[in-house]
């Protein structure tokens, strides 16, 4: 706690690190919007291929893979987003495409999980999403693989399972804007650095879940996500 602080704020998260004693605090979360072609048709928009674009979710928001939590106040359609999740090791600024990916830590499977009710009423009154996205419980983070260990190629199956039931299916050939890309843009925007996590968007197949039920994901070689939902 620092020195005459009225309060104490809850701990960072930390995300366990596979092969790796240390765990790694995660500060700021980035994520790209529409950035699969599919899921941009199925949400009825059209993706913009000038620039990718970004909204924020709050890190004290967020929980690791395997927890239980309650399904979410203020919605009555709760949505599954399963992504793949980049995580910054340097200080980076003004990335250009040659130097991006020297900024990476690591890769982690991530879930996105969205009150799509409040995401598109607000979507439609062109407000921003924050009571569809940023909610209590509404990131879900599993064990990052250092980038030594894995690399995003595009042939890397993303998928997502609710209750058994695979409901997205594709390869990261789909991503429109690469890894490198968004890094490169972001990284004009914030002075990105260690602990800023990228949600790099989620494939077609997103879809409700209920009280009760169990969501399991993954990305070929990376540690799986799950999370059940009272
Ligand atoms: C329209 C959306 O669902 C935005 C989003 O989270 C995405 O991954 O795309």
């Amino acid at each position: 706690m620092i020195p005459d602080s009225l309060f104490s704020l809850p701990d960072p998260i930390s995300i366990p690190v596979e092969g790796e004693l240390s765990t790694y605090p995660v500060g700021r979360i980035f994520c790209v919007g529409r950035n699969y072609a599919a899921h941009a048709a199925e949400m009825g928009n059209e993706v913009d291929r000038e620039a990718s674009f970004y909204f924020t979710k709050s890190a004290l928001n967020a929980v690791l893979s395997g927890a239980t939590v309650p399904y979410p106040p203020g919605t009555e359609n709760f949505h599954h987003e399963m992504e793949l999740a980049v995580a910054i090791g340097k200080p980076v600024f003004r990335a250009t495409r040659a130097d991006a990916l020297d900024a990476v830590y690591g890769y982690g499977c991530s879930l996105d999980m969205t009150r799509r009710d409040l995401q598109v009423r607000e979507r439609n009154k062109q407000r921003p999403w924050h009571l569809g996205k940023d909610l209590e419980n509404g990131t879900v983070l599993a064990a990052l693989t250092r980038k030594a260990d894995w690399s995003p190629d595009d042939n890397k199956r993303i998928y997502h399972n609710a209750n058994g039931e695979t409901r997205q299916d594709a390869t990261l050939e789909e991503l429109i804007w690469k890894i490198d890309e968004v890094i490169c843009h972001l990284s004009g925007y914030y002075h990105l650095r260690p602990g800023d996590l990228i949600l790099t968007g989620t494939p077609v197949g997103v879809g409700p879940v209920l009280a009760g039920d169990f969501l399991e994901g993954g990305i070929d070689g990376l540690q799986s996500i799950s999370l059940s939902l009272i």
